[in-house]
């Protein structure tokens, strides 16, 4: 071989080389950058703000982000492959399983909000879960974000409790009790069950309030309503209705039977005076009048049912008070 050839193959040979170098520069050069764009990817998925994790079609978590991380207080090397029955109770576990298959089998996104225990303080989750597939459309598992909502929930829940609920005896208002009543009314009247109300009415009870003011008034209005949530059963229903109005839903009851309650109520709130003595010593026993009506063929509504309730309650103040009337 001549001295020009050996030359000539050096120089081929120092040009592979050169382009296996720039070659594998390119690839290393992608492959970094693709590490720092996931690596971008991530770092922005915890500052999110909510707890982001993906789990395999077993349920199995493959990624958390930080707030998971945090949560858990483990490493991401450590979730993976984990379940939910490590880290909640067997109670949260299930309904979290229940959810990750919901979204597996149907394929669907789905929303739901998840109360959770830690030391008897509890957090609310608002929970999104969708599921996931890869280029070919295969399913893969799922992503799920979930965000503390406990400050709405709480107030969410106060907002109820104010909207439904007499603030004075925490007893439900007027609004709450007619929606109660035109449910159980349309359900008696569907399966011919019994249903019955009554009408109780704090006697003379402006006396009350003109003689020893308005803040024992407020403590006899309790003291009532103390009386009559102590003799109903869990499915009566027991209202504030107006001031120093009551009212009592009573399902599957007949007359008979409600006419028996109304009349153990007006003994148990005569019979009270000691009740009324640790209120104000002065003050003097305290009655009631209550009407009872019952359930009609004839009743195209529970307001009819009502209006009679309502005529009982009006012969027994008139008959004198601390009375029970049917009609
Ligand atoms: N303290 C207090 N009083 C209330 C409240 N709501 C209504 N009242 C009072 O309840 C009284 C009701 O009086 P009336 O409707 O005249 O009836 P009554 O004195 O009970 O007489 P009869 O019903 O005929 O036995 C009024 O003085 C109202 O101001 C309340 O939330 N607190």
């Amino acid at each position: 071989m001549s001295i020009d050839n050996i030359g000539l193959l050096v120089m081929v040979l120092l040009g592979f080389i050169a382009l296996l170098i720039l070659v594998n520069l390119t690839v290393f050069r992608k492959a970094q950058t693709k590490k720092q764009q996931l690596n971008s990817y991530e770092q922005i998925l915890d500052q999110v703000g909510a707890y982001i994790y993906v789990k395999d079609v077993n349920c199995r978590y493959v990624y958390g982000n930080q707030l998971i991380l945090d949560y858990f207080g483990i490493s991401q090397e450590q979730l993976k492959g984990t379940i939910d029955s490590h880290y909640f109770s067997p109670h949260v576990a299930d309904i979290l399983l229940r959810n990750d298959r919901k979204v597996l089998s149907l394929q669907q996104k789905m929303a739901d909000d998840i109360m959770i225990d830690n030391d008897g303080f509890n957090t609310v989750f608002h929970e999104i879960k969708q599921p996931l597939f890869d280029r070919n459309g295969q399913l893969i598992g799922l992503i799920g974000i979930s965000t503390d909502i406990t400050e709405e929930f709480t107030l969410r829940t106060e907002l109820q409790q104010l909207a439904n609920n007499d603030p004075l005896t925490d007893l439900y208002n007027r609004r709450s009790f007619n929606a109660f009543s035109e449910h159980e009314f349309s359900r008696a009247m569907r399966y011919f069950n019994s249903l019955s109300l009554m009408i109780i009415d704090i006697d003379l009870f402006k006396n009350v309030n003109d003689t020893y003011g308005h803040l024992v008034g407020d403590e006899v209005i309790k003291r009532v309503a103390a009386v009559c949530d102590e003799h109903i059963r869990e499915a009566d229903i027991l209202a504030r209705i107006g001031g120093e109005e009551f009212a009592i839903l009573l399902p599957d009851t007949d007359i008979d039977s409600a006419f028996k309650l109304a009349e153990r109520l007006r003994v148990a709130q005569q019979t009270s005076k000691h009740a009324s003595a640790t209120i104000n010593e002065a003050l003097p026993g305290i009655t009631i009048s209550i009407g009872v009506a019952s359930i009609q063929v004839k009743d195209r509504s529970f307001a009819d049912m009502f209006a009679r309730a309502d005529k009982a309650l009006y012969s027994s103040k008139h008959i004198g008070r601390n009375s029970v009337n049917v009609a």
